[in-house]
């Protein structure tokens, strides 16, 4: 506290100031007395010593760090008014605490209290956030109800915030606790009055129908869909949003391929005099040959290369947005994206409205099998599409869903045994020295987002 301050603070009185900021004095639970004070981008408080501050010292030892603590509002994710009652003293050490034993208890008072609400990286493991909550006592009730207003005035301007999201939760994620994480989290999001109209998967597929089916004008009233779940669900909730909505470009079939490079000869390896074509599709497909991008071009939707053809799709004005709280097995796409495979960093993230772009994979297979009836088939990926012993892996280990995360280890080993090798899926097409990678003739057994067990593999893969 710095010198000449006057008394009125300690008298739980409040002032303003010329920038608008806020100061008074409070009792911090926990901490002792403080000046709070609210400025342009946060709240930061500072102890009160004995010498200033009469009953926050105990036989004249002070009773609260006399540092400067400070949350932003970009940190914080709910103000609350907590009914009147006790606001503790500071936590002191046995010795300290018998000392102070009386003084302790005329310390503790009750009191009008708000809770300001946050996180707080862990100093470990910093992408981990932890929950934390600073709770301040008044004596006077109108003195706490315009904080509190003032606070919550400050977190409306918090732009990008999430009002109204639509949940899917699968219960059998993972260890089988999906319904548990989510019932922990939850509590978060009704704290920070985030609404969430909340489905619960009856089977598999159930998300992917529900994202097909959905009209874009109930879209419309959400903010964002969350999954919580494992890669897969995300991949399933994702793939029922984009596949009848996203109209973009598909890559060449191979028989246009084929036909383009014959066209242009046996190579698309540009001849002196040949025209440079600096294209707009260039710029879209950078390590695409241009034979290649003119079969693309062709394949163009309305002549735009990207995006959702729809009018009234839900998320016109700015990129869909997509929240995953893990509850599965692996958990790749968390761990890519948060740091943490944590459902409550991520449930921060959320209601924070923190976010970063994502890229999805196209995974198109074209009609070569003559049982195959769709065609293309189109499946996008988050974060990892795979064939062959993955797909088998993945396929199988269903069955084995009972036995948690192990199965992925049980069935990888199982399917080794079984199998020596895996038709190549991949046709390599020389263009330009590159190679433009292919799927496969066959139909491809299924994608799946997968990451932890690559050491495993790799290990499988050497001894092959
Ligand atoms: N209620 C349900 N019963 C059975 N299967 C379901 C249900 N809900 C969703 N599924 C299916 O389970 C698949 C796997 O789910 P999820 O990704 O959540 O778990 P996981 O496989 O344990 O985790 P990870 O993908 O991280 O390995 C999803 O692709 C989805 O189709």
């Amino acid at each position: 506290m710095e010198e000449g301050r006057d008394d009125e603070y300690c008298s739980f009185s409040n002032s303003g100031d010329r920038d608008g900021g806020l100061s008074g004095c409070f009792f911090l639970d926990h901490v002792g007395q403080v000046l709070l004070s609210r400025n342009h981008d946060g709240l930061s408080w500072k102890c009160l010593d004995s010498s200033d501050c009469e009953g926050t010292t105990c036989l004249g030892i002070i009773i609260c760090e006399n540092s400067e603590t400070e949350i932003k509002f970009s940190d914080i994710y709910a103000v609350e008014f907590v009914s009147y009652g006790l606001v503790h003293s500071p936590k002191l050490g046995l010795r300290h605490a018998k000392e102070c034993f009386r003084e302790r208890l005329l310390n503790t008072q009750e009191m009008y209290r708000f809770t300001v609400h946050g996180f707080q990286s862990s100093p470990k493991e910093p992408c981990l956030w932890n929950l934390a909550a600073f709770t301040f006592g008044h004596m006077d009730l109108q003195t706490c109800q315009s904080w509190m207003d003032q606070l919550n005035y400050s977190l409306i301007k918090e732009v990008e915030r999430p009002r109204n999201l639509l949940v899917f939760v699968h219960p059998k994620s993972g260890k089988g606790n999906g319904s548990k994480v989510w019932e922990t989290v939850s509590k978060i999001f009704i704290r920070a009055k985030v609404n969430t109209k909340v489905i619960v998967t009856e089977r598999a597929g159930h998300a992917f129908d529900v994202m097909a089916s959905i009209q874009n004008k109930e879209l419309h009233t959400y903010d964002g869909i969350i999954a919580v779940g494992g890669d897969g669900f995300f991949n399933e909730i994702l793939n029922g949003y984009l596949l009848s909505r996203l109209k973009v470009p598909l890559p060449p079939s191979p028989s246009d391929s084929f036909n383009s490079v014959q066209s242009r000869g046996s190579s698309s390896v540009p001849e002196p005099g040949d025209e440079v074509h600096e294209t707009d599709q260039k710029e879209h497909y950078p390590l695409l040959p241009d034979s290649v991008q003119e079969v693309m071009n062709f394949r163009t939707v309305n002549g735009s290369c990207e995006g959702i053809e729809d009018p009234d799709h839900p998320f016109s004005s700015e990129r869909p947005r997509f929240g995953l709280i893990p509850a599965g097995s692996t958990d790749a796409i968390v761990m890519c994206t948060t740091g943490a495979r944590d459902p409550v960093t991520s449930a921060l993230h959320i209601i924070l409205g923190r976010k970063l772009f994502l890229d999805a994979m196209q995974v198109v297979r074209w009609k070569t099998a003559s049982t195959s009836t769709i065609e293309p088939y189109i499946r996008y990926a988050a974060s990892f599409a795979g064939y062959g012993f993955y797909g088998d892996v993945i396929s199988e280990s269903e069955k084995y869903r009972w036995m948690g995360p192990k199965r992925y280890d049980y069935v990888g080993t199982k399917i080794f045994l079984k199998h020596r090798y895996f038709p190549s899926i991949f046709t390599n097409l020389n263009f330009q020295k590159k190679t433009l990678v292919e799927f496969p003739p066959n139909d491809l057994p299924c994608f799946f987002v997968q990451a932890k067990h690559c050491f495993f593999e790799l290990l499988i893969y050497m001894l092959m």
